[in-house]
């Protein structure tokens, strides 16, 4: 049976990348996927962004919606703090199969949780079930549908505390228009706009951060 992208991406960590080093397992994973095939990672430009949004949020809870192969599970959680967790949120059983082996390389197991199934399901059993008082960041990066329907789930659930980050990838491509929309008109959210390229292409892209205002 042939393998899958996300396999062979994965391998190529496994031979190539440090054990137990998550710089080396994102920089292997961006030199897979720029150099052999492409895969909707966030990518070390826009990468930046959310490296410098963590670093300034210094959470002690993130949520990431949109695992995918890990890379920003890994990137993410390199940057907490001692008894900081990130919880991230996968619906494809095949991506959090080689997610799960992906954090276990990069020795951030402990720092990260791996929750599959839908966003809609898993938000609300976060306080009860994952003991969540509030999340302190969000970052936003799986079906550009869910993006509003999700934020609002968060609000619902009483998740976010005044000075919540949330971050959201593709606003421009694939696009977000309506969460764009959403929380630029809320008066809950402060927003800014960072202009970027689509991972590993010089396509358009932007990341959107939105500050919980309470
Ligand atoms: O960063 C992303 C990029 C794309 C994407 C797909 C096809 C394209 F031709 C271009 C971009 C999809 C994503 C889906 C979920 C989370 N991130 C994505
Ligand atoms: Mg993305």
């Amino acid at each position: 049976m042939n393998q899958s992208k996300e396999q062979r991406i994965l391998n190529f960590v496994l031979q190539n990348a440090v054990r137990g080093d998550p710089c080396s397992v994102v920089d292997t994973i961006d030199k897979y996927c720029s150099q052999k095939e492409w895969a909707m990672n966030v990518g070390d430009e826009k990468g930046k962004v959310l490296d410098k949004t963590v670093e300034e949020a210094n959470p002690s809870v993130a949520l990431e919606l949109g695992t995918y192969c890990g890379y920003s599970a890994v990137r993410i959680s390199r940057l907490l703090k001692a008894g900081a967790r990130l919880l991230t949120v996968e619906f494809n059983p095949e991506f959090a199969a080689i997610a799960k082996q992906m954090i276990e390389f990069a020795g951030v197991q402990d720092k990260v949780k791996l929750l599959e199934g839908p966003s809609e399901e898993i938000i609300p059993q976060l306080k009860k079930k994952y003991e969540v008082d509030t999340l302190d960041f969000v970052f936003l990066d799986h079906w550009k549908d869910r993006y509003t329907p999700d934020t609002k789930l968060l609000q619902e659930c009483n998740l976010l505390r005044k000075g919540s980050v949330l971050l959201a990838d593709n606003v421009i491509f694939p696009g977000a228009p309506d969460f764009l929309n959403y929380v630029r008109k809320s008066p809950h959210f402060q927003c800014t706009n960072y202009p970027s390229h689509l991972e590993y292409m010089q396509v358009e892209d932007a990341m959107e951060k939105a500050v919980f205002l309470g």
